[in-house]
């Protein structure tokens, strides 16, 4: 039994739940086609019905954890058929890896994703622009989360260049081994609010989870000595309640993710970047060698350092070829590349 508002039930779903005959609920997990709903009545194993299947197109149309779905119990049995999904608040998804460029879901209907870097190890302002622009897709709201502050000395000055990067963004310096700060985490857990979390292997998720669920049910390992990662010990995606209230959804491909598309993800993330380049005194300024050039006069003023303005480009290059690439196929991509290479317009 679960309290679909603890579960993240709220107008904005209850709006869209026209439905007298279906029930609603949650899904948690998703394996081989099974996915596990939890529901005021329980908790079912449910698939899709053939109508559903049969109408779905792409990827998207179907379910995916921590999507609100309508379902109906088979009778007699202890299972469930979905009929619908509800339309989500956000999805986080990512490109599955190959040439067929398909989206794969992560999470869905996440109000607030925790970005976990180590400030200890490996901690990297150019891949923390990229897990922003990821989050900045889905629609849902990015908080930063700089893990091990106990082995680190200049905890501020890390936490004022993430700033820097990321406007109006919290970012909190935690020790999730030892608890401490962790409580200004809590805000962002109240019942019915969903978080997740993002991050590379080792950075301390599965710790701080441990720490914010209160119970060990993601298992941490040791990291092994004169070796900075801990060993991947995530195996499955799935939701979890806490118990103070509030929904935390892990899942392992959400840990390094593929940007999918975004142009306005790209400009929501570099805000000072555009902002800069509507001073250009020539409004088409290819911010190269043009006289007037807003964005040269920062770099040179020390306003806009030159590694961001690169990691801006470089963002927005990779972005275009990734459009380019689900428009026309990575052999066209990779020869209009080469041709705005050559013409200098890349
Ligand atoms: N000192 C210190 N150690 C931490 C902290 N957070 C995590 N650790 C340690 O870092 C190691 C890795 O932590 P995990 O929680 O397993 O990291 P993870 O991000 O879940 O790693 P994956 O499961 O590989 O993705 C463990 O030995 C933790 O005890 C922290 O805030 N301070
Ligand atoms: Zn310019």
């Amino acid at each position: 039994m679960y309290s679909l508002d603890q579960l993240g039930y709220d107008s904005y779903f209850q709006d869209q739940n026209q439905s007298e005959t279906h029930l609603i609920g949650r899904v948690s997990t998703l394996a081989n086609g099974i996915y596990k709903v939890l529901s005021a009545d329980g908790e079912y194993p449910c698939q899709v019905s053939g109508r559903f299947y049969h109408r779905a197109i792409e990827a998207r149309d179907f379910p995916c954890v921590g999507d609100w779905v309508l379902f109906e119990r088979m009778p007699g049995e202890n299972k469930g058929i979905i009929h619908g999904v509800l339309e989500r608040k956000s999805l986080l998804s990512r490109r599955a890896p190959g040439e067929k460029q398909e989206e794969q879901l992560m999470a869905a209907n996440i109000d607030t994703v925790f970005l976990v870097n180590a400030l200890n190890q490996d901690f990297n302002i150019r891949r923390m622009e990229r897990y922003l622009m990821q989050v900045y897709e889905s629609g849902a709201s990015p908080v930063f989360v700089l893990t091990k502050k106990d082995l680190c000395d200049d905890v501020e000055e890390k936490i004022e260049a993430v700033e820097e990067i990321a406007f109006g963004v919290p970012v909190h310096a935690v020790d999730a081994l030892h608890r401490d700060g962790i409580e200004v985490l809590q805000p962002y857990m109240q019942q019915g609010r969903t978080v997740s979390l993002i991050g590379s292997s080792g950075v301390g998720k599965s710790t701080l989870m441990n720490q914010l669920i209160g119970d060990q049910v993601q298992k941490t390992q040791d990291i092994r000595s004169g070796d900075d990662k801990g060993r991947h010990t995530t195996t499955h995606r799935e939701l979890f309640l806490v118990p103070d209230g509030g929904v935390v959804i892990d899942t392992p491909g959400m840990r390094e993710l593929q940007l999918w598309s975004g142009d306005d993800a790209v400009d929501q993330t570099f805000q000072d970047v555009e902002a800069l380049a509507t001073q250009c005194k020539f409004r088409d300024c290819a911010h190269d060698q043009e006289p007037g050039c807003a964005i040269k006069q920062a770099i040179q003023n020390g306003d806009l350092t030159e590694e961001r303005y690169k990691s801006y480009l470089k963002l927005q290059r990779e972005t275009k070829f990734l459009d380019l690439k689900e428009k026309y196929g990575s052999h066209r991509a990779a020869r209009i590349q080469v041709k705005e290479i050559h013409k200098g317009t890349w």
